[in-house]
């Protein structure tokens, strides 16, 4: 939790510091207010006084009353100001972090828990900074120099003030012991409800088509009955302590006052004015300490919470991404577009089977190579290591002559078009979602946008669309077809006009006719760029200048289509079951 307070900017600790001032000053004066009571209460008890008399010292207490609710106002405006930076801070470290977290990480924490961590746990963070540190900064000043106020009175009065003390830690102590295991519990189980409640927005139309509201309820009751559990618990706790409180209160009042009247009893008559002031006195102070003590009590309660999320929160922080940037820019002169696979074999992080094994193949600047296979034979895998979503575990990827891993990962992704398996688009518009990103060149105009638009066949739908390439694409591009998503997602590869284009699987979402259309057109329009593209269909690699037939994670078979026709009995296998007699006899 102390770790966090590190992420406090300069300006930030300042404040703090000027908070600190004002609470000694609020302190000061809470703790004068006991002095003028007993001094009127002296003047009311001597006879021969008049009312004129109790004026002056009411009015310093009526001063120091203001002063302390103004001060107050000060530390709460400055601490809250704070805390709101370190949440802000903390919520932007966190993004750039998790940007630069490669899949392997994400995969780690789950996009769920990322989520809760950038959101609820920065707020229960925020929270206790907020409402904490001047309560943590206060009552130990607070106690300490009420203590030292009342030490000389008796030691009756000061023995039962430190039994209330005692008990209070000891409550305190019990909280901590059996809340933490459930706050961890919470936070847990917030990931949980956040990811069944993910799957079940994401999912609605499948859940609906196979009428699997019941069972998705289910799960959903589930994890909300289990959150619900573990916050009653923590609740009932609290509420339990309220009472508590207020029983040692009353019970330190009580004994004060008992105490007293024993001490007022068994004093001389000259005395007991004098214990009677006293006693108003200590009276005072010792609900000032308590006060104190139950603050810090509260604060020890939401402490739990908060630790466990800044916890989270670091370990986020703390996670170094397993894709590191090479930092080096291409030597100038050297080819473009040249990619090379020397020995690649891969496997995840969490699996001992080696999904791809000793891949090598060179891909030469201009050329097209086409990757098929049964699914799950590893061609996503292997096109995911030239942008470096993983590394290859063993071999080295070469991208124009460098190993991937030493290139500064901006120049390495601006050599790049990548188009996934499943297109992504941002809410905003078609220009937008086009000219996204940077390729480290001057930002095109509205024209290459419509080019780009234009050899992805989108220009039809796009200017059908009631604002054309203005027209708005909601999030995840939910308004549009899947095959229109995929054309605008393979136009932002083509607006970057890359050395290298990287399709993954990324025609099956569009007919064969536009499929054709659009390969042809941007054979044109690109030449002299790489292409690696993942294919279901044979038509849509057959014209490649290489194919590689990939079988569980080994390449089986490499050569044109004729070629692997007549030596590849995989290749031929796809073949057989998608082409017709007369198309295999042509070749
Ligand atoms: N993040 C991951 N963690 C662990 N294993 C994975 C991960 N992603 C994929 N795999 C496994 O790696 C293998 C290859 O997957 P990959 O997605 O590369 O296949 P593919 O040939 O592209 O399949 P498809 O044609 O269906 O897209 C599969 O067995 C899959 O289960």
């Amino acid at each position: 939790m102390l770790k966090i307070l590190k992420y406090f900017s300069t300006k930030n600790v300042w404040f703090i510091i000027v908070s600190t001032a004002f609470i000694v000053l609020q302190v000061w004066l809470d703790l004068k207010l006991p002095d003028y009571l007993a001094e009127i209460t002296q003047l009311v008890q001597t006879e021969g006084n008049s009312l004129s008399q109790v004026w002056e010292p009411g009015a310093y207490m009526m001063l120091c009353a203001i002063g302390s609710l103004l001060a107050s106002f000060i530390v709460v405006y400055l601490v809250a100001q704070s805390a709101a930076s370190l949440a802000k801070r903390l919520r932007s470290l966190l993004f750039d972090k998790v940007e630069s977290f490669s899949m392997a990480e994400m995969n780690r924490f789950s996009t769920a828990s990322l989520i809760t961590r950038s959101t609820n746990d920065i707020t229960q963070v925020q929270t206790i900074m907020a409402m904490g540190l001047q309560v943590m900064i206060k009552a130990p000043i607070l106690a300490v120099w009420a203590i030292v106020k009342i030490s000389s009175k008796s030691w009756q009065w000061t023995l039962s003030s430190g039994v209330s003390v005692a008990l209070l830690l000891l409550m305190i102590a019990i909280v901590i012991v059996f809340a933490m295991p459930k706050f961890r519990a919470i936070q847990g189980l917030t990931d949980q409800l956040n990811r069944v409640t993910r799957e079940g927005l994401t999912g609605l139309r499948v859940i609906r088509a196979y009428n699997a509201a019941k069972s998705q309820e289910a799960k959903f009751e589930r994890a909300n009955r289990e959150l619900t559990g573990a916050n009653l618990f923590t609740s009932r706790l609290m509420a339990l302590m309220m009472p508590v409180m207020s029983l040692i209160m009353s019970g330190l009042s009580l004994a004060i006052y008992w105490i007293g009247a024993h001490l007022i009893n068994g004093a001389e008559m000259p005395s007991r004015l004098g214990l009677f002031s006293d006693m108003v006195i200590f009276s005072s102070y010792a609900m000032q300490i308590v006060m104190a003590f139950m603050m810090l009590s509260m604060v020890f309660f939401m402490l739990p919470r908060a630790s466990v999320s800044a916890k989270r929160v670091m370990e986020v922080l703390n996670t170094e991404p397993g894709i590191k940037d090479g930092g080096l820019k291409p030597s100038a002169g050297a080819g473009t577009g040249e990619i090379e696979f020397r020995n690649v074999s891969f496997k995840y992080a969490d699996s001992d089977e080696y999904v791809l094994e000793d891949i090598s193949f060179v891909a030469h600047r201009g050329e097209t190579v086409a990757f098929i296979g049964s699914t799950g034979s590893g061609k996503s895998t292997l096109l995911n290591l030239i942008p470096r979503f993983y590394d290859a575990t063993e071999g080295e990827v070469l991208v124009d002559g460098m190993n991937v891993k030493d290139y500064a990962l901006r120049d390495l992704h601006n050599k790049l078009g990548y188009v996934p398996q499943k297109a992504v688009l941002f809410t905003g518009t078609v220009t937008s979602n086009v000219a996204y990103g940077d390729n480290g060149r001057a930002a095109g105009s509205a024209d290459d946008v419509k080019k780009a638009v234009a050899i992805a066949k989108g220009k039809e739908f796009v200017e059908k669309l009631e604002d054309g390439y203005e027209g708005s694409i909601s999030q995840g591009g939910t308004n549009l077809s899947g095959g229109q998503k995929q054309r605008l997602s393979i136009a932002r590869a083509v607006y970057r006009k890359p050395d290298i284009y990287i399709f993954d699987d990324s025609f099956s979402a569009l007919d064969y006719k536009t499929d054709r259309q659009l390969r042809s057109m941007l054979k044109q329009e690109t030449t002299g760029a790489t292409n690696l593209i993942v294919g279901q269909r044979i038509g849509t690699i057959k014209e490649a200048d290489l194919i590689l037939v990939l079988d569980e994670g080994r390449i089986v078979g490499r050569g044109k289509h004729h070629e692997l026709l007549q030596t590849c009995e995989v290749y031929r296998q796809i073949a057989n079951s998608q082409l017709s007699k007369e198309e295999l006899e042509i070749g």
